[in-house]
């Protein structure tokens, strides 16, 4: 496979694209403790047993809560912003809901980058729940997807997903720990080549591989 793209040394700055920009020191501890609170408040409603008087309360609470958080709202496609360890800056969307840090639907997936590609360790708990005990598989392919998408950008490449292939090779555990790894295998003009996998106990339960479309900033 031929390599004839030339990555760039920064990922493209979304203001370019019309986006609202958060940096990440301006999203308040607050707001992550209270994402962090309603992630865990989602997998506590999916298994509850608690008896109907509790559960009429819980509701009530949760829809004047919800009253009182939509009276002021970011506006879809808000990125955030973070210095990179390199001296360089990195986007990413906010409420992703892969890996957003202001979604508490999110994983989170926090991909780190290693020598050839990203890396996370991550656990899910039953709010991922496809087959009894076991992750969705359409999640295996959202974080998937999101890996690959996240190697292609930490090679200076952004893209949207154009086609992407899994392999389900082993069932992915609930409540145990992942690892997943991808990485850039390949590029040509404006298609990126990835590859990734999801690892449990070091054996691989799935595997992979996307072509990036790499995005073009408007001039
Ligand atoms: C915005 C600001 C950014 C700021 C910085 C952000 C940092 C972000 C940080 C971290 C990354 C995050 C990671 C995200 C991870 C998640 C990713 C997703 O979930 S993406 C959502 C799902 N995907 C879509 O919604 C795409 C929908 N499709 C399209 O929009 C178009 O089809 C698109 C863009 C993919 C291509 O359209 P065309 O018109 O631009 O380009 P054409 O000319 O058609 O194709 C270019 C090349 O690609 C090939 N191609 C196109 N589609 C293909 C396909 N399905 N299979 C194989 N090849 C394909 C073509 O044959 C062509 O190849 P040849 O250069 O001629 O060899």
């Amino acid at each position: 496979m031929s390599v004839d793209a030339q990555p760039v040394s920064e990922l493209p700055d979304p203001r370019n694209f019309g986006l609202p920009v958060v940096a990440e020191d301006e999203l308040p501890e607050e707001l992550r403790t209270l994402v962090a609170r309603v992630h865990d408040l989602v997998d506590a409603v999916a298994h509850t047993e608690a008896d109907t008087s509790e559960l009429a309360r819980a509701s009530a609470a949760v829809h004047e809560l919800t009253e009182r958080l939509n009276v002021k709202r970011r506006d879809v496609g808000a990125m955030l912003e973070r210095p990179r360890a390199d001296g360089g800056t990195d986007y990413q969307t906010l409420t992703n809901v892969v890996s957003g840090v202001s979604n508490p639907a999110a994983v989170p997936l926090v991909l780190e980058e290693t020598e050839d590609g990203v890396r996370s360790e991550f656990t899910l708990n039953g709010t991922y729940q496809g087959p009894p005990g076991l992750v969705h598989g359409g999640w295996i392919a959202a974080l998937l997807d999101q890996a690959l998408g996240s190697a292609s950008a930490a090679a200076g490449m952004v893209g949207l997903t154009a086609n992407l292939d899994v392999n389900y090779r082993n069932p992915t555990p609930l409540n145990a720990p992942l690892e997943i790894t991808a990485r850039v295998t390949g590029a040509e003009r404006r298609k990126v080549h990835v590859s990734g996998e999801i690892r449990h106990n070091g054996e691989v339960t799935a595997e992979g591989t996307a072509i990036m479309v790499r995005l073009v900033a408007p001039s």
